[in-house]
């Protein structure tokens, strides 16, 4: 067992994944995230995007491969010491928005906190700031049957930022908003993430939001692909199209 560079946070070799039916999910991808960079996980539908930030977060046992957080090694935990590590050092948003109903905006947003063991208090005015700073203060008291979907997700995004975790693992958080909401919760996510030094792996597979992180890796069929982007061409009757193709080798 090799030990990981140090600069990278989260260090990934040779994973491989099958889902219970025997279905494929990861072929042998190695890939390193380093403090505080976004990275994109590109790629098209099916194509292994939430496979993979599953099993780097821990959620999901590899079936064979090595994965290391900030030189620690998660492929020999137990499964008690991975949930304690994504409890207490990730950050986890999914594509819709879940939340406990029994609690309001601002008990759901601070739960995270609580679960790691800070006082109510400080961790209420903790989640009123970034409930603030996504535009949904007003909604604090407010039980989530009462919000709009797009503003549910904008308390899990809230949620998933107020412990400042190590790493935040966002599976197509802006697939339920429309495109004014998406951009501005995209920006708050990306700035706040860039302001507190949060490293976030980010699955999309849509161009524009991995244009938004610092590196992008592809997948296709489980496995990584190097995206070639072909040169600009002086657009002509002959090569119109051309100059915004690109090809996945
Ligand atoms: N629980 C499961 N059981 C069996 N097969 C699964 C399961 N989850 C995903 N798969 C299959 O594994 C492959 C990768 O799925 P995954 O959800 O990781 O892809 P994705 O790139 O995140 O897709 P999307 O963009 O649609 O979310 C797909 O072929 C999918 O059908």
């Amino acid at each position: 067992m090799v030990a990981p560079p140090d600069n990278d946070v989260l260090w990934a070799r040779a994973l491989h994944f099958r889902h219970n039916d025997g279905s494929p999910g990861l072929s042998g991808i190695s890939l390193g995230v380093r403090e505080s960079e976004i990275l994109a996980v590109g790629g098209p539908r099916g194509s292994g995007k939430t496979t993979l930030l599953r099993c780097l977060s821990g959620l999901l046992p590899a079936r064979s491969g090595e994965i290391w957080f900030n030189s620690v090694p998660v492929h020999t935990m137990t499964p008690a010491a991975r949930e304690r590590l994504r409890r207490e050092r990730f950050g986890w948003i999914d594509p819709v928005p879940l939340l406990v109903p029994e609690l309001n905006v601002w008990e759901n947003t601070a739960l995270p906190l609580m679960l790691r063991g800070t006082g109510r208090r400080r961790a209420k005015t903790a989640a009123l700031a970034w409930l603030e700073r996504l535009d949904i203060g007003d909604r604090a008291r407010r039980r989530p049957e009462e919000l709009t979907q797009a503003e549910r997700q904008r308390v899990c995004v809230a949620r998933a930022l107020a412990p400042a975790p190590a790493v935040l693992f966002a599976d197509e958080p802006t697939a339920p908003l429309h495109r004014v909401d998406r951009a501005h919760v995209l920006r708050t996510l990306t700035t706040a993430a860039r302001s507190h030094g949060i490293t976030v792996v980010l699955a999309t597979h849509d161009a524009r939001t991995a244009a938004l992180a610092d590196r992008t890796v592809s997948l296709l069929d489980g496995r990584r692909v190097h995206t070639v982007h072909l040169p600009p061409v002086p657009v002509t009757a002959e090569t119109e199209g051309r100059a915004t193709c690109s090809l996945s080798v």
